[in-house]
């Protein structure tokens, strides 16, 4: 094999942090590489080092036959490695077509933007990606995740992508979404298009992958053809340990439970509702249903970030909250979704961005020492992976930006927890603690509404199952007794 990309020992430390090891790696033109590992073990920095967004401390990167050293995405770009980050980069206020060509506009002879030269070059690479349907001349921000998505595709196309890395691509896409997605990696593949693929969800790897290669603690512990490997092998790879999810016992509402919160009901005046249903101590109310069914828009109307303009939220603790603030103050807490523009207070440490929460929740005056013993406690239940509770938060991985939220969550020590997508980015294991967490939560009487697009997360979690679709409650039913096609049924029922 000829590589197009061909990667040999490369390192990275942050301050005393060894974070790469010594990297190697090889991929051929055409060829879909997945690349795997808990979180933290170093994918995005591997793969911020090839696209030129970090430096690296050693290590040669030959690509397309030339050795080189990116020290600005720019040069990646130019020589055809393109990045598709997670939190996703077209500027939401241009046009589709002002985005595809940024930097690029073609001027009449007047020097003023050619709008209909424009918009005839951007269909052509709209389609491409299988995105014809898309009017160039839509506002970039009105679309949704996955038309942005391939908007992001077709601009790396345009500007000749032959080594494209895809970070966590299908985190925010409906099944369907994603299998669209898929179709347009096949077809990038047949011409020749490298990919680097960055998921936590392993069935993914079998649908799309060429070959798998896991890292951990930094260094690449295996690399595979994915007909040689299996989900049992990758996840033993990333753990270093024979390691199983295990099948939970099914979730119960224990009889006679207090009711903790009641939807009466409820709807914002904008397309959702009306939404009824009950929260009793100890019930996992799982919430699924495709994006854009109105999910988040439930979670935010329940904590007071959402009007109510018709129907009432009854809660055991007193009025519904008014604001996000009350919300926190009456025992709710809320782990919105999109870490990044929701959740972190970038600048503040690991361990203050735990604390803010007891803080906002009316424990301001806990003495600082017990707030370091509670973050540092929450800390090691959910297993962050830090140099230590003082690093800011942003330089942690994603995953564990994730368990510092949840720890967030749980120091408010609140009566309902609303989770909105909590194991978005997360790695298996991960996963299985913040499971076995939320259980064990709901064990001592917490309520707690889990949002999710994984159905099999759902099914294993929830004591009920409450699906939406275009804004209405389309099924709510204890969990016992329902199956998957019960589930998926009600998620894509037609808008009335
Ligand atoms: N700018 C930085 N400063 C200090 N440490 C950093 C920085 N960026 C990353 N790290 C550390 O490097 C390690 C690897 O992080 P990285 O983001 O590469 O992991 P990952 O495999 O992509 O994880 P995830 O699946 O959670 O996204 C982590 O321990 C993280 O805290």
């Amino acid at each position: 094999m000829t590589a197009l990309l061909s990667v040999r020992g490369i390192e990275k430390s942050f301050d005393r942090n060894r974070v790469l090891t010594g990297i190697d790696l090889d991929i051929a033109a055409g060829e879909v590489v997945a690349l795997l590992g808990e979180n933290g073990a170093g994918k995005s920095t591997f793969v911020n080092i090839l696209s030129g967004a970090l430096g690296r401390d050693a290590g040669r990167v030959v690509f397309a036959g030339a050795e080189t050293v990116f020290s600005t995405t720019r040069e990646a770009i130019d020589a055809g490695i393109i990045h598709i980050h997670q939190e996703l980069s077209l500027i939401g206020s241009l046009s589709v077509m002002e985005n595809l060509f940024i930097g690029d506009y073609r001027t009449g002879r007047s020097g003023i933007i050619d709008r209909k030269a424009l918009a005839a070059a951007s269909r052509p690479l709209l389609e491409r990606v299988g995105a014809g349907h898309i009017d160039p001349r839509r506002t970039a921000g009105e679309l949704s995740t996955a038309e942005q998505q391939l908007v992001e595709i077709a601009k790396a196309l345009s500007r000749n992508a032959r080594l494209l890395i895809l970070d966590e691509p299908t985190a925010s896409l409906t099944p369907h979404e994603a299998a669209a997605l898929f179709a347009v990696v096949r077809e990038l593949k047949s011409r020749g298009v490298a990919v680097i693929f960055i998921s936590h969800r392993l069935e993914e790897v079998f649908q799309i992958a060429d070959r798998v290669v896991v890292l951990r603690d930094g260094g690449v512990v295996s690399d595979r053809p994915v007909a040689a490997t299996s989900r049992e092998a990758i996840i033993a790879d990333m753990t270093g340990r024979a390691f199983a999810l295990g099948a939970m016992p099914p979730a119960i509402v224990p009889e006679g439970a207090p009711l903790r919160l009641a939807a009466e009901a409820i709807g914002d005046g904008a397309g959702i509702g009306p939404i009824s249903f009950e929260l009793r101590a100890g019930e996992i109310l799982g919430v699924f249903g495709l994006v854009g069914a109105g999910r988040t828009e439930l979670l935010e109307m329940l904590c007071g970030k959402r009007a109510i303009k018709s129907g009432a939220i009854r809660l055991a603790s007193g009025a519904a909250p008014a604001s996000p603030t009350a919300a926190w103050r009456s025992g709710l807490a809320l782990l919105p979704e999109g870490r990044k523009t929701n959740g972190i207070l970038p600048n503040l440490s690991v361990e203050e961005n735990i604390v803010v929460a007891r803080r906002q929740a009316g424990g301001g005056l806990v003495a600082r020492g017990s707030e370091r013993a509670l973050a540092d406690r929450l800390w090691r239940t959910l297993g962050i992976v830090a140099a230590g509770p003082g690093q800011p938060i942003r330089s942690l991985s994603g995953g564990n930006q994730q368990k510092a939220l949840f720890a967030r969550c749980l120091a408010a020590d609140p009566s309902i927890l609303l989770l909105d997508e909590p194991t978005h980015g997360v790695d298996v294991r991960t996963k299985g603690d913040i499971y076995r967490t939320v259980r064990d939560l709901a064990g001592e009487g917490l309520a707690v509404v889990f949002v999710s697009s994984e159905l099999p997360e759902i099914l294993a979690l929830a004591s009920t199952v409450m699906v939406l679709a275009h804004g209405r409650r389309t099924l709510y039913a204890p969990r016992a007794g329902l199956g998957e096609n019960d589930v998926l049924s009600a998620a894509f029922v037609e808008a009335a």
